[in-house]
């Protein structure tokens, strides 16, 4: 049975979600942006711009904005969730009661709970009660800017209920948005969180002054440290060679655009953590999502070497000469 989206909320109104709800009234469905401050709603609703998160890009007339959640999610038949990961729980509690009744929830949040060690699907269906089967998730290299001006990029929509993926593809499906379906929703989760982590490193070995011959071992060993958690954890191994996976780490750990990237960088010129946290406007999940993963792996008996670096430059106050060090005088081994 295919159930189609006509009417979407997305909540809320930062650089992806806005981004979001553009594919997604491009692709033919009326979307309700939900913005915290009223201020925001009005000006998007009058500019038919989001000036704070996206200047310059025009929203499409099938976005209108309000500051209210219970109109947003009115009627709605699929709820994107696209807030900080760590803000997810306390947010939803507040939003669940208004979410419709068989309604999707779309996750496009790329971070692991602290503390509890949950993917932020598990989250979803923890605090609203919903099947598995209703909550999805997508991932892959999606720099909000760059879709935002309609340059060309692919994507990946997870969700255990093959009718959902394949509806939520159509929902989102533009011509220069293309969605591919994966059965694999731990994997396509997994691969988002810990390409943040991967990019932070990938950050600070860009601030340090190196190359591209850097660049590529830091990404393939975070290929490889992502799979092997992956594959702990029950994700189909081939999901992190895709979109989900290498795709979207090469995109973070290459682009001046991310927001992790840049923030490794900051750290890797000299900047300390409360500088670069100060110099930060918006979203790097990977700075909190470190500990997260590093705890995940070491329930699972996972080894991730880089993964434990950033969390030691991050929160334990060790320099980015001194991590470098490190990671590079690691016990020799086979690939
Ligand atoms: N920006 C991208 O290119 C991009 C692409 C793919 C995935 N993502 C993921 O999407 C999620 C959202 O990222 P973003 O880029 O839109 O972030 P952002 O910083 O641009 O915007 C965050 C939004 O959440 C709201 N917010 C911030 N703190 C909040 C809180 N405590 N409670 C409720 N709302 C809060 C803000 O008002 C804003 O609307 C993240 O998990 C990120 O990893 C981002
Ligand atoms: O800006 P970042 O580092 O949060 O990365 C954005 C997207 O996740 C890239 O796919």
């Amino acid at each position: 049975m295919t159930r189609a989206v006509a009417r979407a909320a997305v909540l809320s109104a930062g650089s992806w979600g806005t981004t979001f709800a553009k594919v997604l009234a491009d692709a033919g469905s009326e979307v309700t942006l939900f913005a915290r401050r009223p201020e925001l709603a009005a000006a998007i609703t009058a500019d038919r711009e989001n000036a704070d998160y996206l200047p310059g890009v025009r929203l499409p007339d099938g976005v209108t904005a309000t500051d209210d959640a219970a109109r947003a999610l009115d009627g709605a038949d699929l709820v994107v969730l696209s807030i900080p990961s760590q803000s997810l729980r306390e947010n939803l509690a507040d939003w669940a009661h208004l979410v419709p009744a068989d309604a999707t929830l779309l996750s496009l949040m790329k971070g692991i709970e602290l503390g509890t060690t949950r993917r932020m699907s598990e989250v979803v269906c923890e605090v609203t009660g919903a099947h598995p089967d209703r909550v999805a998730v997508l991932s892959g290299p999606n720099l909000a800017r760059e879709i935002a001006e309609e340059q060309p990029s692919a994507t990946v929509i997870a969700c255990a209920d093959t009718d959902r993926a394949e509806a939520l593809q159509a929902a989102c499906h533009t011509r220069y948005f293309r969605p591919y379906t994966n059965p694999d929703v731990v994997g396509c989760e997994l691969g988002g969180a810990v390409k943040n982590v991967i990019a932070l490193a990938a950050g600070v070995a860009e601030g340090l002054g190196f190359g591209d011959n850097t660049r590529a071992s830091l990404i393939t060993r975070g290929l490889a440290e992502t799979a092997r958690l992956g594959q702990a954890l029950g994700a189909d191994p081939l999901t992190f060679a895709g979109l989900a996976g290498l795709g979207d780490l090469v995109a973070t750990c290459s682009s001046p655009l991310s927001r992790n990237r840049t923030f490794g960088e900051h750290l890797g010129r000299g900047m300390s953590i409360e500088e670069t946290v100060a110099a930060t406007r918006q979203t790097a999940e990977g700075v909190k999502s470190c500990r997260s993963v590093l705890d995940l792996a070491q329930a699972h008996g996972v080894d991730v070497p880089i993964t434990e670096a950033v969390v030691r430059v991050c929160h334990e106050g060790e320099s980015p000469v001194q991590m470098v060090r490190e990671i590079m005088s690691r016990e020799a081994k086979s690939e």
